[in-house]
């Protein structure tokens, strides 16, 4: 019988005409890392050619100068990045091998600082308990020490953060350090949107690309199988770098040459978790659902285009648009929040359900509504997104979670 990920791959060709229709490298990765590539063995020799090291060296006259990767941030997802890309930087001898994780302190019950307990234990014992990180991930809860030096930073905190934390980081950068967000969220200021890629970019003067997908962190952390997505804007070469640092035989990223159409479709799908979890608390079934996911990924679409014109209509077929769409509204925090929520009826608040049941963990999909809600009022656009609307109405409390149904069916007045 054929094995779980051999059947898997067949299923992606049978699709061949959709992946034959994507760049020439989304389907190499599929064929090199999916049918040949036993788990932990994702040698360059069986890699797409733009994957394979030897592209990053300087050759041999003088020895290159190694790649210091930092993650900032170390939540559910944050953890995981810092696993999948130090087994990453093992492998591939173009990287440095240390890993340094930012970490914001905290104290454990215990006493101990959280800092302390994932170097002792080599696990994140409050935000991924259970999960060996790599030996080679150091955790450092200062956060210039932990950015001095490196030429490459992942940005994955709540989308909340950003911006303090880019105030601290001013100056403190390489000036030629890349960056790319895995950030699920956006800001809205007195001049408009702005994704948390470009508040990166324009806060610290460095490029960011953004990695999204259907990514449910602790499934990654055992080592499932999925996929995502980075979004880029120019430089595909950066784009390829940061596919090599996050790439295993279990975890398949493509690159696609659009960061706000990724980037938006990783913020906006949480807006839609929020309100698949209000159909499950009111116990409306899966047709419903699928119904609130649809129109829900018609807004996604709608919104991000009339935002940013350069969209493309592709990429909501990536991992980072209907998958990360399902994945979340089936499996995610904010659908099990917002589920809870409803089911208390005017009881409790979204602050109170997400500390009781994250634990520390924070939702992105209410405070998102409430920006995507800002910028629907500011430009006139109330009437085009009835979900979105109501999804942010029903979070405050001025409309009851029944109006999901009531209110989104309404088709948009475009
Ligand atoms: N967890 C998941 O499955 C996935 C999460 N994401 C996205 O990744 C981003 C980060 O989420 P997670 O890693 O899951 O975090 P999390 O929600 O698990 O943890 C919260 C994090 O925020 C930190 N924190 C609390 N107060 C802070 C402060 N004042 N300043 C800075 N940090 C503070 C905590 O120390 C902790 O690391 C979010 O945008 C999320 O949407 C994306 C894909 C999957
Ligand atoms: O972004 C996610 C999966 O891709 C995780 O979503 P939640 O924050 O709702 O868990």
């Amino acid at each position: 019988m054929a094995s779980p990920r051999r059947r898997l791959s067949s299923l992606l060709y049978s699709v061949s005409p959709l992946l034959l229709s994507r760049s020439s490298y989304s389907y190499s990765s599929l064929f090199h890392a999916l049918p040949f590539c036993p788990r932990l063995s994702l040698s360059s020799s069986s890699m797409a050619p733009e994957l394979q090291e030897e592209n990053y060296t300087t050759g041999p006259a003088e020895p290159p100068q190694k790649t210091r990767v930092t993650v900032v941030g170390s939540g559910n997802w944050g953890s995981v990045a810092a696993k999948l890309i130090a087994s990453n930087t093992l492998r591939l001898s173009s990287f440095h091998d240390e890993v340094r994780m930012w970490v914001f302190e905290e104290t454990l019950p215990s006493g101990e600082k959280l800092t302390d307990a994932i170097n002792r234990n080599n696990e994140n014992v409050k935000y991924l308990p259970g999960i060996k990180l790599g030996k080679n991930v150091v955790a450092d809860p200062d956060l210039e020490n932990a950015v001095n030096g490196a030429n490459m930073l992942v940005f994955v905190t709540p989308h909340q953060f950003m911006e303090g934390i880019c105030r601290r980081l001013v100056g403190k950068v390489k000036a030629d350090v890349e960056a790319i967000s895995l950030i699920k969220g956006m800001e809205v200021k007195m001049e408009g949107p702005c994704m948390i890629s470009t508040l990166i970019s324009d806060q610290l003067g460095i490029n960011c690309c953004v990695l999204m997908g259907a990514n449910i962190a602790n499934e990654i952390a055992v080592e499932k199988f999925s996929e995502a997505t980075v979004g880029y804007r120019e430089k595909k070469e950066i784009a390829q770098k940061w596919v090599q640092l996050f790439s295993t035989s279990y975890f398949i990223v493509t690159p696609v040459q659009d960061v706000e159409g990724v980037e938006l479709c990783g913020t906006l799908k949480n807006v839609v978790a929020i309100a698949a979890g209000f159909v499950d608390g009111l116990e409306m079934g899966n047709n419903t659902k699928a119904a609130i996911m649809r129109i829900g990924l018609r807004e996604m679409k709608a919104f991000s285009k009339m935002l940013f014109s350069s969209v493309k209509d592709t990429t909501f077929f990536e991992s980072c648009g209907v998958a990360d769409l399902i994945t979340t509204c089936l499996g995610g925090r904010n659908r099990k929040v917002a589920e809870a929520f409803a089911r208390s009826e005017g009881k409790r608040s979204f602050d109170e359900l997400e500390a009781e049941m994250l634990q520390g963990q924070k939702l992105q999909g209410v405070s998102t509504a409430k920006e995507v809600y800002e910028v629907l009022s500011h430009r006139g656009w109330l009437d085009f997104f009835p979900l979105f609307a109501t999804v942010h109405e029903i979070c405050i409390g001025t409309l009851p979670p029944t109006a999901i149904v009531e209110h989104s069916e309404r088709t948009p007045k475009m």
